[in-house]
């Protein structure tokens, strides 16, 4: 992701230019994730004042939870988090870090890169990265509808409150209602792990890409029992289903005399993709119902930018809600928790992170997917401290 820069504005005159590099992690269920910055900080002159500023790139990068030492490796190569402060008990580097990771891999972390891992609660740093993402960033939400990405323009005075949805390895529902403000309010073990991980053993698939991949060319009916199949090819119209509506997901595979093998692995992925986004999508809704909420915004790595999940999930909450609430996506989905670690340094005082400004160019690609988050980027400026 490269977003554009403006400058700091008038009259201002900078001074010596040091490298500086920080960094955040969120480690998941499935994958870990890095925010990081990279860039110059420098002090500028303007109207006989000083004041500080940063300005370079903040970069994503994803590793596999799994190979968690590639993550660590990726670290100590780039020498990230070098310039952080120490802490001041034990001489280690401080670094915000959330997700389970950040408890179950305090010691290695302790051990291979002489960190000390400040945690941060999960479900903070989601709310707090989703709402620096929905403010601070253009274009970062969009409906997918018919396949039609649309940017959201995002009303600053009229955001609160929403429902954060965060796909992951499994799911938390969070209704948010301001800065710091929110409950988790619901959530299902059906989620990108259980998608993944019946995926994998049901297509025998090398990776989740693969995986969408597959389900990009299935066809979800040679699986699923739709409800014409039950009522012999036409509509059950008494109760506003169309023949063509899923009945039951995976409900073919009972009646047919077939083994998993004679199956197509593309059909299978599809109807796996189906049933696991219509899920999470009709509980999405049924939860803004629960709270009144119109507003469904989804994150996590599930998603991946990927047309048909992005598809799924909108006429689902279309469906259920007869065309009330409404599903968003964000650009950074897979980030929000690393991003609220990240924005969390602005709560220890002066040498703070703010992102600001920032100009979107980035076209999505020729199939409207978003392209690879791994090592993405937004270039940032942040202006803060005057001296
Ligand atoms: N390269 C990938 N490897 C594994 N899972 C992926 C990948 N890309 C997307 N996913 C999906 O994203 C999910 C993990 O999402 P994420 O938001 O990172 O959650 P967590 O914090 O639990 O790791 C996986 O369960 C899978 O569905
Ligand atoms: C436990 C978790 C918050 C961990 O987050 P994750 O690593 O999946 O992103 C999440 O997996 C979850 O909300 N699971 C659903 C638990 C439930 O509400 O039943």
């Amino acid at each position: 992701m490269d977003l554009g820069i403006t400058g700091t504005g008038g009259n201002s005159d900078a001074q010596s230019d040091s490298q500086i590099s920080h960094l955040a992690l969120d480690i998941g269920g499935t994958l870990a994730k890095l925010v990081y910055f990279s860039g110059n900080k420098s002090s500028v002159k303007a109207s006989g004042r000083s004041r500080s500023i940063l300005q370079g790139k903040l970069h994503f990068s994803k590793f596999e939870t799994s190979k968690i030492d590639d993550c660590v490796a990726f670290i100590k190569r780039k020498q990230l988090g070098s310039h952080h402060p120490k802490d001041l008990g034990n001489d280690r580097i401080v670094v915000k870090a959330t997700g389970g990771g950040a408890f179950k891999f305090a010691d290695l972390f302790k051990e291979k890169l002489d960190f000390c891992l400040d945690k941060e609660d999960e479900m903070d740093c989601l709310v707090a990265g989703a709402n620096f993402l929905l403010k601070a960033v253009d274009q970062e939400a969009f409906t997918y509808i018919g396949g039609q990405k649309e940017f959201v323009k995002i009303n600053q005075d009229d955001l609160y409150p929403f429902l954060l949805v965060n796909i992951g390895s499994g799911v938390s529902m969070i209704k948010v209602d301001g800065n710091g403000k929110f409950e988790r309010v619901s959530g299902t073990s059906l989620g990108g792990g259980t998608f993944w991980g019946l995926g994998k053993l049901l297509t025998k698939c090398n990776s989740f890409d693969e995986l969408l991949e597959l389900s990009h060319q299935g066809n979800n009916r040679v699986v699923d029992m739709l409800v014409g199949d039950i009522y012999g090819g036409i509509d059950y119209s008494k109760m506003g289903l169309s023949s063509t509506a899923i009945a039951s997901s995976f409900g073919k595979t009972i009646s047919a005399n077939k083994v998993l093998e004679n199956y197509r692995a593309e059909d299978l992925a599809r109807s796996l993709l189906r049933m696991i986004s219509n899920n999470i999508g009709q509980i999405a809704y049924l939860t803004a119902l629960r709270f009144g909420l119109k507003r469904i915004f989804f994150g996590g790595f599930f998603i991946r930018g990927h047309a048909y999940t992005m598809d799924t999930i909108s006429v689902a909450v279309h469906y259920w809600s007869k065309g009330d609430a409404q599903a968003m996506f964000l650009r950074h989905e897979g980030f929000l928790g690393a991003l609220g670690a990240f924005v969390n340094y602005n709560k220890q005082g002066p040498d703070n992170f703010i992102l600001m400004q920032q100009v979107p160019k980035e076209k999505p690609k020729s199939d409207g997917t978003e392209p690879e988050g791994e090592d993405s980027f937004l270039r940032c400026l942040h202006q803060a401290c005057w001296a």
